[in-house]
C-alpha cells in the first residue's frame, strides 16, 4: 500500500509546459480555490432535485444556459469529455449500421465512439503531406459515393481543430454541405471551444462537443455537449422506469469536482477567447523563429491555431552524435525549466505556447535555439 502514500505528480512545479493537450487545461486561481470546497465525492449533489442539469446550487443549470449562448446553440448538457459527447450523439441519433462520414484527421475517440455505437465510419482523406488540409468539397464526393451505393448516412462529423497538425478546418462549408444533403452535422471542438471563439449556428453545426480538461481550463474529465432544439427529443429521452433520468446521460454525468472547475473557470475562458488573435500571433512567431534553425512546420500555413507540429531533422542529426541519443532534447529543455515535449522523440515534435506570456514565449524560442546551436 506504500505506493499510494504521498502521491505526487512527478512533474516539475513551475515548469513551462509545452504539451498541447495540457496547455488549455491549466486552472486559473479562481478554479483552484473551488477545488478545496468541492473535493469530496458527489459534492455538487447537496441540493439535487433528481437531475444534474437542473441543479442551481452550485449554478449548473445557469452555467448550461450560459454555455449554450457561448457556443450559440440551444441546449447543453455536461459530459465527461468530448468523446462522451460524440458517443451520445452517435448513439441517440443514428441507427445501428449507419455510416458516419469523418475527416481523415479525426481523433481516435471519434472511431471508438462510432464502434461503440455500432456504426460504420468512412473517411474524407486529407490532402496529405505537408499540409494535411481537409478539403470540404471532398465531403460531397464521399457522401455522393455512399448514397450511390445505397448506404444509410447517419451523421457528418468534422474535427474542427485536429490534434496532430492544429489545422482549423472549414466547418462552415462542411456544415453547409451536410445541411444541403439533409444530414446532421457534429463539430468536434475539443481543441477549439475554450481557446478560440466558436459560433455553432454560424458554422452550421447541429452539435458541438467541447472538452473541459483540454481547452476550458478545467480538471478532467469533463466536457459539454451543445445542440439544436430539434434534436432534443432523441438526445434527452428519459427512462421509462425513472422518468426524470435522461438515458444518454445515464442519469447524471459529471457529478463532482471537474464540473465545478469548469464553471469556476468559465469567466476566465470567456475572456481568454477574446484574445485568440494574440495566441495565433505567438504560434506564428514560434514557427518563424524555429524555421530559421531548420525546423519545418507541418500542417496548413500560416498557423491559425496554437497546436504546432514540426519536422525536426536538425534534432535528429544531433541525436545521432549525442551520447544521450534522442533524450538530449528533453533533458536540455528540462535543465532550462521547459517540459511537455515527448521524451526521446527527435524526428517530429508537437508543441504549443498557448497562454504563455510573450516573455515566456521568447524564453522558450531562445532556449530551443540555444540547444540546437550549442549541440549541432
Ligand atoms: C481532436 C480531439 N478530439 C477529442 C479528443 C479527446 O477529448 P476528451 O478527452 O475530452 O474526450 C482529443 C484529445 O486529444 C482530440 O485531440
Amino acid at each position: 500500500m506504500d505506493k499510494y502514500k504521498n502521491l505526487t505528480r512527478n512533474f516539475e512545479r513551475g515548469i513551462i509546459n509545452l504539451n498541447p493537450i495540457q496547455r488549455g487545461g491549466i486552472l486559473p486561481v479562481e478554479a483552484r480555490k473551488a477545488v478545496y470546497e468541492f473535493w469530496d465525492g458527489y459534492s455538487v449533489c447537496d441540493y439535487c432535485g433528481g437531475r444534474l442539469d437542473e441543479i442551481s446550487t452550485p449554478p449548473i443549470c445557469e452555467f448550461l444556459e450560459d454555455f449554450s449562448k457561448f457556443v450559440n446553440l440551444d441546449i447543453s448538457r455536461p459530459t465527461h469529455g468530448a468523446r462522451e459527447g460524440k458517443f451520445i450523439v452517435m448513439h441517440s441519433i443514428c441507427n445501428e449500421g449507419d455510416y458516419v462520414v469523418v475527416d481523415g484527421n479525426a481523433h481516435y475517440t471519434t472511431y471508438v465512439s462510432a464502434e461503440r455505437a455500432r456504426l460504420n465510419v468512412v473517411e474524407v482523406e486529407s490532402e496529405g503531406y505537408p499540409t494535411f488540409r481537409i478539403n470540404p468539397e471532398k465531403y460531397k464526393e464521399v457522401i455522393d459515393n455512399l448514397e450511390d451505393k445505397g448506404k444509410n448516412i447517419g451523421l457528418i462529423l468534422l474535427t474542427h481543430v485536429d490534434g496532430n497538425y492544429g489545422n482549423v478546418s472549414d466547418a462552415k462549408k462542411v456544415g453547409k454541405i451536410a445541411k444541403e444533403k439533409g444530414y446532421p452535422f457534429l463539430l468536434n471542438c475539443a481543441y477549439s471551444v475554450g481557446r478560440m471563439p466558436v459560433d455553432g449556428k454560424k458554422l452550421n453545426a447541429d452539435f458541438i462537443v467541447a472538452s473541459g480538461h483540454k481547452s476550458m481550463a478545467a480538471s478532467g474529465p469533463c466536457g459539454v455537449l451543445a445542440f439544436r432544439d430539434e434534436f432534443a427529443e432523441k438526445i434527452l429521452k428519459t427512462s421509462s422506469k425513472f422518468p426524470v433520468k435522461e438515458i444518454e446521460m445515464l442519469g447524471c454525468t459529471s457529478r463532482g469536482l471537474p464540473i465545478v472547475t469548469l464553471m469556476a473557470s468559465f469567466p476566465h475562458v470567456v475572456e481568454r477567447v477574446k484574445r485568440w488573435d494574440e495566441e495565433v500571433k505567438k504560434a506564428r512567431y514560434v514557427v518563424e523563429e524555429l524555421e530559421k534553425i531548420g525546423f519545418k512546420q507541418l500542417g496548413v500555413k500560416p498557423k491559425e491555431h496554437d497546436l504546432t507540429k514540426f519536422e525536426t531533422p536538425v534534432l535528429d542529426e544531433i541525436a545521432k552524435k549525442d551520447k544521450r541519443r534522442g533524450f538530449f532534447f528533453y533533458e536540455e529543455l528540462k535543465k532550462r525549466g521547459i517540459g511537455g515535449i515527448k521524451r526521446g522523440v527527435t524526428k517530429e515534435i508537437k508543441m504549443s505556447v498557448y497562454g504563455l506570456t510573450w516573455e515566456q514565449v521568447e524564453y522558450v524560442v531562445n532556449a530551443i535555439k540555444e540547444i540546437v546551436e550549442t549541440h549541432k
